[in-house]
């Protein structure tokens, strides 16, 4: 039980010098925990003096305030009641670093992915209205998230609803990247518009009073229709919304005034508040792409903690699809606004031409890419599988319906780690397979992913979408070499890796095929990497089934609709009578800390897959021994007679 004093109630009486320190000590606090524990630095720099100057005027027990996201409410935690435990944030049993309904009351609506801030507030407010409760509710959002489809189709119905929200845009000129769209430009357009820093000197500054009275005068003027001429007008007032600013976010006395005006309104607000992501840090400032998310980094330097000899997944299909680019120029590829994650930003510096950052936009890229294979590009989508799940019906209806060759690069697959629940790509092997004409392929190496885009990429006539699945793992590897050595493959075929000396057969995919390797070696038992997880390889299937009594199917995924549930649906439509036992992930929902530690307690590594082998050795053994003595009882009967 959490018994912390919300720090955010001692705050409103703070004077500005205090507010000052307290600034300096928060952002100090959020770099030293940051550096020590992983996590989005660069935005949660930037909101330090928003948060505070909201939370001054905004009361947290009484207000609903919801942020977007949530990958930028580090303050907002430290403020309502988790100083004391921030220093465990993303940690194993430790709080999230996102938002969690569990966590906190404060935490009003759990976030992770981008978008869901307006149309949880915009459906949280009608809630309320139907119990004839009249409460501020609050939305932080973020310029990125704002260009998101849910966002937007949100802003939409603001209009129609009725609606009062409060909407605080935190525009610092990012998404991860750089952000991209028109909706981006008129937010540019807007910082440097001389006409609303006219507004805003108007209202900063002025006594209460006649604060108050210029603001009426305002919105008086917008209702009569004349904000045209006034405002200049903008696309957030055609939404229905009235928009102030710009307001400098670092100034907490500014945002004060403004925030104080918008709750005195029985009106929408969009307040336009700009701020610096990596702010007050020199590294962060400078690069803040590189800060937004971090492993262990000096926090001094900002230089990274790890091995330089690991080599992660996402670097490997970045210069692997920069190599299969230059041999086929009909490739093309496409980002949801994560260049850098996906490892797909030398491509763009490469290949302006044909690379598409479409902004946080999943559903867009999915029918987007099928346009492009419309017309005989070779589009490939590169996202994180969490992110995916967003687009389902664009990959049915759009994609495999229409059987459009279309490559899948979903990177994030499985446990991620750190950033828990809301990001574990665990789903989409559950939610691919069951489309039909999809195909889902997963690497168990780094030059084994390689060897799978050359393949599809240079050598495969695709007859339709194909996923190519792998983790956020880094491994051993030279990238020279990986790139000089790919090869073509078979895809379709699972590969015998170990011939044992048991009729138990370890059937792995993608990550699973290391550690299980290791298991199978130590016993001998037969080894097989199914890189083709759909279709499955039924004619090695079919001889696995012939020389095995105990089949072992492991995956980093959820078991139900997973690959051992497509093996167990093959096997009983063959009448195997020996067992299958289907390793992967139960019916949960896994949580934050290191990939290894998560991976541990769901026995999805060597101990894991060693201790299920045992048992079901002992399985065996214990059925062999019955039928022996079954049948010497058989035996001894008979002779009886
Ligand atoms: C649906 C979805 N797609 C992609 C992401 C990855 N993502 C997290 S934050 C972010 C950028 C958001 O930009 P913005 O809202 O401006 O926040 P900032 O970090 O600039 O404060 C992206 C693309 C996500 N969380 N959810
Ligand atoms: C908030 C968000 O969705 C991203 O910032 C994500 O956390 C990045 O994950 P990686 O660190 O795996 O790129
Ligand atoms: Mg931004």
């Amino acid at each position: 039980m959490n018994r912390e004093e919300p720090l955010f109630r001692k705050v409103k009486n703070y004077s500005y010098q205090e507010l000052k320190i307290l600034v300096g000590e928060i952002r100090d606090y959020i770099k030293t925990v940051v550096s020590k524990n992983t996590g989005h630095l660069s935005s949660n720099l930037g909101t330090v003096e928003l948060t505070i100057a909201l939370y001054r005027v905004f009361d947290p027990d009484e207000d609903i305030i919801i942020w977007d996201t949530g990958h930028q409410a580090y303050t907002h935690k430290i403020l309502t009641g988790r100083y004391g435990r921030f220093n465990t944030l993303r940690q194993r049993k430790g709080i999230s670093g996102f938002l969690r309904r569990e966590e906190s009351v404060y935490d009003v609506f759990g976030a992770g992915h981008v978008g869901t801030g307006i149309p949880a507030a915009l459906g949280i407010e009608k809630a309320l209205s139907m119990v004839n409760e009249k409460r501020n509710v609050v939305v932080v959002i973020g310029d990125g998230a704002l260009t998101s489809g849910m966002s937007l189709e949100a802003l939409n119905q603001l209009k129609q609803l009725n609606s009062r929200l409060k909407i605080i845009l935190n525009d610092n000129g990012m998404s991860i990247s750089k952000n991209v769209g028109s909706l981006s430009m008129t937010l540019t357009d807007l910082r440097l518009n001389p006409v609303y820093r006219e507004i805003k000197e108007d209202i900063k500054g002025t006594l209460e009073s006649m604060r108050m009275k210029k603001l009426e005068k305002l919105l008086s003027r917008i209702k009569d229709g004349i904000k045209h001429t006034f405002l200049g007008g903008n696309v957030f007032e055609d939404f229905g919304l009235n928009y102030l600013g710009p307001v400098d976010g670092h100034n907490i006395k500014e945002m004060e005034a403004i925030f104080k005006t918008i709750k005195e309104f029985d009106e929408p607000f969009i307040v336009h508040v700009t701020t610096q992501k990596g702010k007050g840090l020199e590294y962060a400032e400078k690069d803040p792409t590189k800060f937004h998310s971090v492993s262990k980094i000096d926090p001094e330097t900002g230089e990274r903690l790890y091995t330089d000899s690991l080599i992660s997944y996402s670097k490997v299909f970045g210069k692997v699809i920069i190599e299969l680019a230059k041999k086929d120029t009909r490739i093309v590829a496409i980002t949801a606004a994560m260049p850098d994650g996906t490892g797909l930003s030398e491509f763009a510096k490469k290949y302006p031409g044909r690379f598409y950052d479409l902004g946080i936009t999943e559903q867009l890229c999915v029918t987007f890419a099928g346009g492009m294979a419309v017309k005989g590009t070779k589009p490939v989508f590169a996202v994180y599988s969490t992110f995916l799940q967003r687009a389902f019906d664009q990959l049915i209806h759009d994609i495999a319906l229409q059987k459009l060759p279309v490559v899948f690069a979903v990177d994030r697959a499985g446990i991620v780690g750190h950033d828990g629940p809301t990001h574990n790509g665990i789903f989409d092997i559950a939610y691919l397979n069951m489309i039909p004409n999809m195909k889902i392929l997963a690497p168990s190496s780094l030059q084994e992913l390689a060897n799978m885009f050359y393949t599809l990429l240079l050598h495969e006539e695709l007859d339709g979408p194909v996923v190519v699945r792998y983790p956020r793992q880094s491994e051993y590897g030279i990238l020279s070499e990986i790139i000089d050595n790919m090869s073509q493959i078979d895809l379709w075929k699972w590969e015998k890796l170990i011939k044992g000396k048991t009729r138990i057969a370890i059937l792995a995919t993608g990550s699973m095929v290391q550690p299980a390797r290791d298991v199978a070696a130590k016993y001998g038992l037969n080894m097989y990497n199914c890189r083709s997880i759909k279709p499955l390889d039924t004619t090695t299937f079919d001889a696995i089934m012939k020389e095995n009594d105990i089949i072992l199917s492991i995956e980093e995924g959820v078991r139900i609709g997973g690959f051992g549930s497509s093996l167990l649906l093959y096997a009983s439509s063959k009448r195997y009578s020996g067992k299958i036992h289907v390793m992967g992930i139960d019916d949960i929902f896994s949580e934050h800390g290191t990939r290894a530690e998560i991976l541990k307690e769901l026995g999805l590594e060597y101990g894991g897959i060693e201790s299920t082998i045992k048992k079901l050795r002992g399985e065996l053994n214990a059925y062999n021994d019955r039928v022996r003595k079954d049948r010497n009882n058989l035996t001894g009967y008979q002779l009886d007679r």
